[in-house]
């Protein structure tokens, strides 16, 4: 009887490593070839009769005059490009890359054929994220591949339910001396998820900082956005409550990753603001999963929550996985020349109460 197989989230974890290496890999009906970093060798391998047509984000498809493909507002949807014979497909970065649009203008024009097997097609897309890089790929039926996995096996990879308490210590820092940390191991590769636990449970729902991972932010001292002074204004918050949690979350660029979000730096420096960066470069404008968020409090027995946030997205993400968000604590921080843009974007462009 040929049941399916359980879904295997080290499938994924090997895919992810063989994306970064270059590697084919095979997605239930597809072979896919990162573009970012497969050389042209294994472009060769893969593709000896250069007609593997790419697989792109409608997102990044619509930056392409590609936009009668995309499903409305789903930037992340599967557009599959034909491999036409007039486009110079060399390596398929111009099309992967839109930092590059500006030195290659006149790519195309392109067409775009039925995308085969969406939903592995979808599951690539996300597989890309997952691993920090570029959702674009040359797509084969019948291609060779290094790692074979499923759709499955990338939702068992995500899936938060699979986080679970790996540590915890004493950690006295600025704010508060009695502070105790605790680490999450998460299934989703390097880097785990922290709670810092400040003060003592009084009968009160906690005051609750849900802080995504800024390295440029929280380590550098960036300007460009206002997550530094956020994650120092949030630690004083709650300490002065008397009892309340941080979660630092390793969900850099909104989900998409450092490099990724480095990438949508760059195009911000071409004009566009943070939300078009993301959509041109084929990600959601939020592309986080604030599941992970609400499994680390219902390790942590805490179901109501007090949230410093001016993001009412956070609020019914967090709800919609169980959490009761019991008041919405306005956390806005002084703005200066370098993210004023940013925070207007937010404030005009993703419902952000500022
Ligand atoms: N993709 C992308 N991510 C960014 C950009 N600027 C900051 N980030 C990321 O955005 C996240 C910061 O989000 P938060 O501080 O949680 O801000 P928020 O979700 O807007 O909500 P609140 O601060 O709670 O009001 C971090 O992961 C940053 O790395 C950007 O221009 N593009
Ligand atoms: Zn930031």
């Amino acid at each position: 009887m040929t049941g399916a197989r359980q879904p295997d989230p080290k499938a994924a974890a090997r895919a992810i490593d063989a994306l970064r290496r270059g590697w084919p890999i095979r997605i239930g009906a597809l072979a896919l070839l990162p573009i970012e970093t497969a050389d042209p060798l294994r472009l060769e391998a893969f593709d000896p009769t250069a007609e593997a047509p790419v697989l792109l984000s409608a997102g990044r498809a619509e930056t392409l005059k590609l936009a009668n493909q995309r499903e409305a507002a789903v930037p992340d949807a599967p557009v599959l490009v034909d491999r036409a014979p007039w486009i110079d497909f060399a390596g398929g970065t111009a099309l992967a890359d839109p930092q590059l649009d500006l030195a290659t203008p006149l790519k195309g024009p392109f067409r775009a054929i039925e995308v085969v097997s969406p939903d592995d097609a979808r599951a690539a897309l996300r597989l890309a994220r997952v691993a920090g890089m570029l959702p674009a790929f040359f797509v084969r039926p019948d291609g060779p591949a290094e790692v074979t996995l499923t759709a499955a096996d990338i939702d068992a990879h995500e899936d938060a339910i699979r986080l679970s308490i790996a540590a915890r210590a004493r950690l006295p820092v600025a704010h508060a001396e009695d502070a105790e940390i605790v680490a999450f191991r998460t299934p989703e590769g390097p880097g785990e998820h922290v709670a810092l636990l400040i003060g003592a449970p009084n009968g009160q729902p906690p005051l609750v900082r849900l802080h995504s991972e800024c390295l440029t932010g929280d380590a550098l001292g960036s300007l460009k956005c206002d997550c530094g002074p956020q994650l120092d204004a949030a630690l004083k918050a709650i300490a002065q409550a008397g009892w309340g949690i941080l979660l630092y979350l390793r969900q850099e660029g909104r989900g998409i990753g450092l490099v990724n979000k480095l990438r949508a730096y760059a195009l911000q420096d071409q004009g566009f603001d943070t939300v078009d960066a993301n959509t041109r470069l084929g990600f959601a404008i939020d592309a986080r999963d604030f599941g992970v968020a609400a499994r680390m409090l219902d390790l942590l027995g805490q179901r109501d929550i007090r949230l410093l946030t001016n993001n009412p997205g956070k609020v019914q993400g967090l709800e919609a996985h169980g959490i009761n968000v019991v008041e919405r604590v306005p956390h806005f921080l002084p703005t200066n020349p370098h993210n004023e843009h940013y925070l207007a974007t937010k404030r005009d462009r993703t419902g952000h109460q500022l």
